[in-house]
């Protein structure tokens, strides 16, 4: 058994309880250890802290996470109270973060199986793990598909820059952004990466170069500062991000840089892309300017070593920390997904490859 997998699940066995089982990343790349999920709100709190993270993780970790939900099994139990019971627990698991749609998405897949069920209460809770783990598979799928749509833009690249972590830590394989890599490193084509370290918490640093290096994949850490004097140096051939919501015109939230990354590759004449599923796509929503964007705790940005380390930031003095920016459609230079390249991305462009 991998030790590094994201995500795991132990389904209910002989009275013994459902278990999800999280790689912690919030202790990487230091320790390698896990936190064992056996209730809704140990879920809840484990995706708000960002144990697991990652827009397609947090789907998965949240499916499972409805299959936790307290309900009795026995033979007469009350199929509508259970209903009840898998209702509140995905309203709750819903709260926990507002930002990457995968979550709702997923929540949503889980509550269509809870609404359209008649049947016993067991079953119905063997049909909820049944579509967790549908979800869990599809990504893997998923991240595959990606990897091949996205090697293509890749190929005549030697350096590459990529910010927060879109790879398999924020998913079940390759992930997002990072799957073309992997799926270069194959072929026999070995990058090299930039990863910013991703103020304030840091995943370029701490997980995409963890990961990364695990791999045998050759990376180099620069802080979130330093990316624009690379590009200039010409020590970068191309910038790849993951995504957390996709609106419908195009416009890309992602991690709180992803923004100013876009502006500097433009500035230096280098492709921007981003990688996504289509299940990171909200074509509810017109632009990106209606994206709801996480604001977390000041502490964040205060203590970069955690509470315990001394404060970097004046007592009193305010501090913003907004979890993800909105990266304009015309700074993208193409969008990738499992099905395919959406080059200069648009509504119209957008609608015809989701509805394809
Ligand atoms: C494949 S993951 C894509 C995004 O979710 C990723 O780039 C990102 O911004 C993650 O933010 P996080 O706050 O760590 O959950």
């Amino acid at each position: 058994m991998n030790d590094a997998e994201t995500i795991r699940y132990h389904a209910a066995h002989n009275g013994r309880p459902a278990e999800l089982d999280l790689l912690d990343q919030t202790k990487l790349p230091g320790t390698l250890t896990r936190l064992v999920c056996t209730t809704v709100d140990q879920t809840h709190d484990a995706i708000q802290r960002l144990v697991v993270r990652g827009a397609p993780a947090i789907g998965i970790a949240a499916a499972y996470g409805v299959t936790l939900t307290p309900v009795s099994v026995n033979a007469d139990a009350s199929l509508p109270e259970a209903q009840t019971r898998y209702r509140q627990t995905i309203d709750h698991l819903a709260t926990s973060r507002p930002t990457a749609v995968n979550l709702f998405w997923a929540l949503d897949r889980m509550r269509a199986i809870v609404d359209g069920f008649s049947g016993q209460v067991a079953e119905l809770r063997e049909r909820l793990v049944a579509e967790a783990v549908r979800i869990h598979d599809d990504d893997r799928q998923m991240c595959r598909s990606i990897g091949r749509h996205g090697a293509t833009l890749l190929a005549d690249c030697q350096r590459v820059m990529t910010h927060c972590n879109a790879g398999a830590l924020a998913t079940s394989m390759w992930g997002t952004a990072l799957a073309p890599i992997y799926h270069l490193q194959e072929s026999g084509h070995t990058l090299q990466v930039f990863a910013d370290e991703t103020r304030p918490l840091l995943q370029g640093a701490r997980l995409t170069a963890w990961e990364l290096h695990q791999a045998g994949i050759p990376v180099t850490v620069c802080t979130d500062s330093m990316s624009g004097s690379l590009m200039r140096q010409g020590l970068v051939d191309a910038v790849i991000v993951g995504a957390d919501r996709i609106a419908a015109n195009g416009d890309v939230a992602n991690k709180i840089g992803t923004y100013p990354l876009a502006v500097l590759a433009k500035h230096h004449n280098l492709p921007f892309y981003v990688a996504a599923p289509t299940n990171t796509f909200d074509p509810e929503l017109e632009s990106g300017d209606l994206i709801p964007i996480e604001q977390r705790d000041g502490d964040e940005v205060s203590y970069p070593c955690g509470t315990d380390s001394p404060r970097q930031t004046p007592e009193g003095v305010a501090v913003v920390n907004p979890a993800f920016d909105v990266t304009p459609a015309d700074l993208v230079t193409a969008l990738v997904t499992e099905k395919g390249v959406i080059p200069g991305p648009n509504t119209e462009k957008v609608l015809a490859h989701l509805r394809a």
